[in-house]
């Protein structure tokens, strides 16, 4: 069985009534740790998943009293666009233009609307192969981490992205980490490719978990019923039977920052099972 021991974690579990309220703290959470790392370290890097997450980002289907966006006031005028920048912690190895593009989701629901400097913005080469394509991700991470645009983790030489948002997957995926496969074992790479994702498109580039651990700050984002049961088994407390490469959510164990788990009511409720009252705001 892979190595996939569990350190203890400085952990804020966030339940709201639902996704609306979730996007309001959501965009408060990012608007705030970007003023901080502004402040302490004159830039701001965030590293993004796909799907849902993104879409929490600009949600609109429904107007919602007191909603706030990130993509809208006040953070359009107080966050200081220009110094972030902007990677993806894990992408579908397809064109930037194709449907499946967690680039070009976020270019059409977000970074299209607010004003990150073109260059800051770092997607995958869309024309390499996806191995390629993932080799040449991590060098261009590892120049910036070498020029201190990207930190530096101070217990391994990974880089330390000031946040990395990350959605979940009803089998407890977390960027393109899938249970039981071999990524999940890398520790020299920060940078992976896989060719045989369970869900479609087969070929994804994702960030290895080492890459994901050394972040200053990761926050999980999980909605709907469907996802109920891999929040549970990935925050409930257990006496080490629990095999966690069969959840990866379980092994996003930042070593000196800070996970935070932004649920709405369905994706916690499986919670009360175990543990009793989640934390609730
Ligand atoms: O590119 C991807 O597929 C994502 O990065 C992936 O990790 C996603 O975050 C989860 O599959 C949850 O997706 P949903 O939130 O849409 O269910």
């Amino acid at each position: 069985m892979a190595n996939c021991g569990e350190p203890e974690t400085r952990r804020d579990l966030r339940v709201f009534e639902d996704k609306y309220e979730l996007t309001t703290d959501l965009a408060e959470y990012i608007s705030q740790l970007s003023e901080s790392s502004v402040n302490d370290r004159g830039c701001f890097t965030v590293a993004l998943s796909g799907r849902s997450l993104i879409r929490l980002l600009d949600i609109s289907e429904r107007t919602y009293c007191g909603c706030r966006k990130l993509s809208e006031a006040p953070y359009k005028k107080t966050v200081d666009w220009t110094k972030w920048y902007v990677f993806w912690a894990d992408e579908r190895a397809v064109a930037k233009n194709h449907v499946d593009s967690n680039y070009k989701l976020t270019k059409d629901v977000f970074l299209s609307k607010v004003s990150i400097l073109s260059n800051h913005i770092f997607s995958i080469n869309d024309n390499a192969t996806v191995e390629d394509a993932a080799r040449e991700y991590e060098f261009t991470i590892r120049q910036l981490v070498k020029v201190r645009t990207i930190g530096v983790s101070e217990s391994n030489d990974c880089p330390k992205f000031d946040l990395i948002l990350l959605g979940l997957g009803p089998d407890g995926h977390v960027a393109s980490l899938f249970p039981h496969h071999p990524a999940l074992e890398l520790r020299e790479e920060w940078v992976t490719y896989i060719t045989d994702s369970p869900e479609p498109p087969p070929e994804r580039i994702t960030f290895a978990l080492p890459v994901i651990n050394s972040a200053s700050n990761v926050a999980i984002v999980a909605i709907g019923e469907e996802n109920a049961m891999a929040v549970q088994l990935s925050i409930l407390t257990d006496d080490g039977k629990f095999d966690a490469c069969s959840l990866p959510a379980r092994l996003i164990r930042p070593d000196n920052g800070k996970l935070v788990w932004f649920l709405d009511a369905l994706a916690a409720s499986a919670l009360n099972d175990n543990n009793g009252e989640p934390d609730k705001l």
